[in-house]
């Protein structure tokens, strides 16, 4: 099978864009060049002047399957992630039953690999049911393919169940990888605390909720050696302490969210439940913080939380509605046109941010567009806006305050492996050879 993706341009290291031939063979890369002979290929993708990218890496969805797929499920979440340009995706365990035990793990993983367009790696429990009691057993999820363990949309709440998840996690080599939340400082709170909670009459979550469960597992984490990687940080403490964890040489990674760095508590129009999630919208200052986290570092990829919840739970006000928004189908494009239209964030560290670490700090085959590469690749027309249309979404659900926004670097092709798994354009894309 010989494909060839023709009038492409890919980020050279000096974050230009070059014009090039991408020939794609038995599912790899097999050469990158000027020109070449069209008559050799069995397909020919034109990519029209285009942006073709390695694929993306979201470390952190919610793919509902099994327990809650009436929001969405293995296939909608992987499809909608592809239509995002995601390759690969990895998916949080907080389903219904917890895949807590090896035999429940491995049948998520029949599912995913039934389903899934993409590459799903899929997330197990720190602990038993998600609840800070007992560890699971690491080594036997570690063995049916567990990615990294995690208790992700609640906090592992006591420093000495974290301790010795931490201890075991780093004999097997997996990253602990944690929605920090302290529950005794949660105080029912529903967003961010201050003036706009204040305004809209809410119960507000203070940064310290989050940081102050950071600042606890990053001392354990330099006491066991373990690799530590943060949820979705959304405070300037967070990412202050995290900054001085990694100078003091601790092994912690983190990821930020595109609704954190775009947004703030002041953005939030109305006491509806798109609006919500966890952590919440937080301050300019925190914003500008995150901003500056990446920039220097500090944070070390952009992951998008997708986490998708039905219209009639969704549809409701703050005090009602579950937290979580989607952000799988167009977490890029989100950044590509906030940050590096406006010249705040380069194309390069998007790509570092949203594909190389991901992948790297993991310890996942990092793909770098050489010859030999998977070929998983993305195509975004940066040239032309679309407008963000929730009705066009593969997602099970629409959750979201980006309805409506008007947006450039729409996914013309995603490619898992060499196959062309999305193809968009002209906003009425379609799912093409789905696995
Ligand atoms: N982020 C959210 O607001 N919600 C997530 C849980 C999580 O990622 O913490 C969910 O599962 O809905
Ligand atoms: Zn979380």
């Amino acid at each position: 099978m010989n494909l060839l993706i023709k009038n492409s341009r890919i980020i050279s290291h000096d974050n230009q864009l070059t014009p090039v031939q991408i020939w794609v063979k038995d599912q790899v890369i097999h050469a990158i060049g000027e020109q070449f002979d069209e008559k050799t290929f069995d397909q020919i993708i034109d990519a029209k002047g285009q942006l073709v990218t390695q694929g993306l890496v979201d470390v952190h969805v919610h793919l509902r399957e099994p327990g809650f797929t009436y929001k969405e499920t293995i296939k909608t979440g992987s499809q909608a992630a592809s239509r995002g340009g995601f390759t690969t995706i990895c998916a949080m365990p907080n389903l219904d039953p917890v895949p807590d035990t090896v035999e429940r793990f491995k049948q998520v993983q029949n599912s995913i690999a039934q389903d899934a367009v993409n590459h799903v790696l899929q997330y197990a429990p720190i602990t038993k049911g998600l609840r800070s009691e007992e560890l699971v057993d690491q080594a036997g999820l570690k063995d049916a393919g567990a990615f990294a363990f995690t208790n992700d949309g609640v906090g592992v709440q006591t420093a000495g169940i974290m301790y010795l998840a931490m201890k075991e996690a780093a004999k097997n080599k997996r990253a602990i990888v944690a929605h920090t939340e302290d529950e005794s400082l949660l105080f029912n709170g529903v967003m961010h605390k201050g003036k706009r909670a204040e305004e809209l009459g809410l119960p507000g979550i203070m940064s310290a909720t989050e940081s102050s469960q950071i600042a606890r597992d990053l001392l354990l984490a330099e006491e066991t050696g373990v690799h530590y990687h943060v949820c979705h940080v959304s405070s300037k403490e967070s990412v202050r302490i995290i900054r001085q964890a990694k100078a003091a040489g601790v092994h912690v990674t983190c990821e930020v969210c595109p609704h954190h760095l775009l947004l703030a508590d002041d953005d939030i129009k109305e006491n509806h439940g798109y609006w919500k999630m966890n952590p919440p919208l937080r301050a300019k200052e925190d914003q500008a913080a995150l901003i500056e986290g990446l920039l220097d570092g500090t944070i070390d990829c952009i992951s998008t939380d997708h986490a998708p919840h039905s219209f009639a739970e969704k549809n409701q006000d703050f005090l009602k509605s579950p937290f979580g928004i989607v952000g799988s189908e167009y977490a890029f494009q989100l950044i590509y046109t906030t940050f590096v239209k406006t010249e705040v964030f380069t194309l390069e560290q998007v790509i570092q941010w949203m594909a190389i670490n991901p992948a790297e700090i993991f310890g996942l085959p990092v793909n770098r567009l050489d010859i030999g590469d998977p070929a998983d690749l993305a195509v975004f027309d940066i040239d032309h806006s679309y407008t963000v249309d929730e009705k066009k979404f593969l997602s099970k659900a629409e959750n979201t305050p980006f309805i409506g926004k008007k947006l450039f670097g729409d996914t013309l092709y995603t490619l898992v492996d060499g196959k062309i798994v999305w193809q968009g354009g002209n906003q009425n894309g379609s799912l093409v050879n789905f696995r």
